[in-house]
């Protein structure tokens, strides 16, 4: 183990410290189950020498009885050991996890361009788990093993020291076959995991892509793709089957070879009256003691570099520092004007996608940004919500720079409404209720009416109480949109941002989007992403923007007779010509 990994382990164990009752108890039981295990053998060869073999039966009954005692404290201390060191790694995983997702939950936009949500799952479902595993309950799981090993070579050091050198001459050929055999067994494991992974993954695709898949005729292509992810599982398993099969007799084997060479030996002594049969009988029993923890420890050795690897991923997401700083005043309300005073604005560094951009939204008005995919209609939105801030230069609201703002009181009192809704898992009611947790259920409805969305939601098979999943299902982009709306509506915000999706809607809930997202927009300032310029005709200005720079801007009527950038794009939208 290198330095650093060393530092890793020890800031886990310092972390997972701090559950110690807990732990507590789970040394206690450990050392007790150690101490029982030993007992047993040591009683076994009182029993015979000072009580059968001399024929003093008298006292046999107690010692008969102590040593059931041993055993009903073995199970006793086994029973304490497993549930609470569950207890423990169960809390210890509990508090990983949160971290994380409490990382994940407050990390800023830009943490999430490095890391896929498939990873962030990983990380915290699965690497936590190999962590609790191995660092946990393997660790103290391996601990008791070393007990035990130390407790039997102690007690047998007690009893005799030529028996015992002779006992541990098969020592080495356990671990030889735990570390190749056992390794191997666990490497067959994890590769018939990871072939599980690609059938269901194979199954997945399968699913979400059934139109595409149909389309192209590429059903065959699936099922075989299919056939050999099942074939290949079915060969893994077969290979853990095999290494199964030849590990543990191969233990067996290798613990009886010391059985054999205690009898042999044992006897030969026993028989020049240099140590008891009693002795000899606690030797056979502790040579079989020596198998599963010697197992233990070297599985444990064999998974440490897959757990430290674990670590350093949960490590690298907990000491991110890409987090949202909340801090900045309150704003209860916002009086609706937004200043971008030369924004300048890159992701990566060195690209910029807004270079210099003024523009000043009076409180009130409407204004819709047009141009061509890739423009940076969408920065200047995101910019606005402080899902990012500007690069250089300020976004200010009312006069005052955004960087003073807390983010949280500003998204407050800002609606946005992407090109894509987003539906949680609940019913529709609760996805509409999650904008404003303090509305009721007849606000929603109220709201919904007065959106024009009441009636198309009633249409759903349960109406406000469909499930999102099944909602998710029979809603276009447009009527997802819609929610969307009657979201942002409830929140009653001071700002608007919408992103229309009318360029993928059908004339009718077209109809039904725009009404709604004029009315949203009544009474307060509205920024449009607009994808089909239709819209604009509602708006008090256009602004073009062109490879993250404003072209042009003004009344749309007045662009249009201008014959500029607007008109061209109207133009070629109007005549068919592809713009998204
Ligand atoms: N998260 C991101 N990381 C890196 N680059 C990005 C990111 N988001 C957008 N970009 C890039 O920034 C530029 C502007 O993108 P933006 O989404 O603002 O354009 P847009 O005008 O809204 O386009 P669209 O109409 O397609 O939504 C594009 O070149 C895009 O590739």
């Amino acid at each position: 183990m290198n330095e650093s990994s060393l530092s890793l382990v020890t800031r886990f164990v310092r972390e997972a410290l701090s559950e110690r009752k807990t732990l507590a108890i789970v040394v206690a039981s450990t050392v007790g189950s150690a101490l029982a295990n030993l007992a047993s053998p040591y009683l076994l060869s009182v029993a015979i020498d000072r009580y059968i073999l001399p024929g003093r039966y008298g006292k046999l009954g107690l010692i008969a009885a102590l040593y059931l005692l041993t055993l009903v404290a073995q199970w006793f201390f086994m029973v304490l050991q497993t549930y609470y060191t569950e207890v423990f790694g169960q809390g210890v995983l509990r508090r990983l996890r949160s971290r994380l997702h409490e990382k994940v939950l407050s990390a800023n936009l830009d943490f999430f361009k490095e890391k896929s949500a498939g990873d962030l799952v990983s990380r915290i479902i699965n690497d936590t788990g190999v962590v609790n595993d191995v660092l946990v309950s393997g660790l103290l799981g391996g601990l008791g093993s070393l007990l035990s090993l130390v407790g039997v070579i102690v007690a047998m050091l007690i009893l005799d020291l030529r028996l015992t050198l002779v006992t541990l001459t098969s020592v080495p050929l356990m671990v030889a076959v735990a570390y190749y055999f056992g390794g191997k067994m666990r490497k067959a494991h994890l590769e018939a995991r990871t072939k599980i992974a690609r059938i269901s993954s194979v199954v997945e695709e399968s699913v979400a892509g059934i139109e595409t898949i149909r389309a192209f005729g590429k059903e065959g292509h699936v099922e075989k793709e299919f056939s050999e992810a099942s074939r290949e599982t079915i060969k893994a398993y077969l290979r853990v089957a095999v290494y199964m099969g030849l590990f543990w007799p191969l233990m067996n084997i290798a613990s009886l070879l010391s059985v054999v060479v205690v009898i042999a030996y044992g006897g030969y002594l026993a028989h020049q009256g240099s140590v008891s049969i009693g002795v000899v009988v606690a030797f056979i029993q502790y040579a079989q003691r020596f198998r599963g923890p010697i197992n233990e420890v070297v599985s444990l050795y064999d998974s440490l570099q897959s757990a430290l690897a674990a670590l350093e991923r949960i490590y690298e997401v907990l000491d991110d520092e890409l987090v949202e700083d909340y801090s900045g005043k309150t704003v209860e309300k916002l009086g609706g004007e937004i200043e971008f005073r030369n924004v300048w604005f890159e992701y990566e560094k060195g690209r910029p996608v807004l270079k210099g951009i003024n523009l000043s939204i009076s409180s009130g008005s409407r204004v819709a940004l047009v141009g061509r995919t890739g423009a940076g209609k969408t920065t200047i939105a995101n910019l606005i919500m402080r899902f990012y801030d500007p690069t250089e230069g300020s976004v200010l609201y009312d006069g005052t720079d955004g960087r003073e703002i807390s983010r949280k009181s500003l998204r407050m009192r800002i609606g946005y409404v992407p090109q894509e809704t987003y539906l949680f898992p609940g019913t529709i009611m609760d996805n509409i209720l999650i904008a404003n947790p303090k509305a009721s259920g007849d606000d929603v409805v109220r709201v919904c009416r007065e959106l024009g969305v009441h009636d198309f939601i009633m249409r759903l098979p349960q109406g406000y109480e469909t499930q999102a999943g099944e909602a998710g299902k029979l809603l276009s982009v447009g009527e997802k949109q819609l929610i969307s709306l009657a979201r942002a509506m409830l929140k009653d915000p001071d700002v608007i941002i919408l992103d229309e999706a009318l360029s993928s809607v059908d004339p009718k809930t077209e109809r039904l989007v725009q009404d709604a997202m004029l009315k949203l927009m009544e009474g307060r300032t509205s920024i449009i992403i607009a994808h089909r310029l239709g819209i604009t005709r509602f708006v008090d200005r256009v602004i073009v923007v062109e490879d993250g720079e404003i072209v042009e801007e003004g009344p749309p009527e007045a662009l249009l007779e201008r014959k500029g950038r607007f008109y061209r794009l109207y133009t070629s939208q109007l005549s068919g010509a592809e713009m998204d």
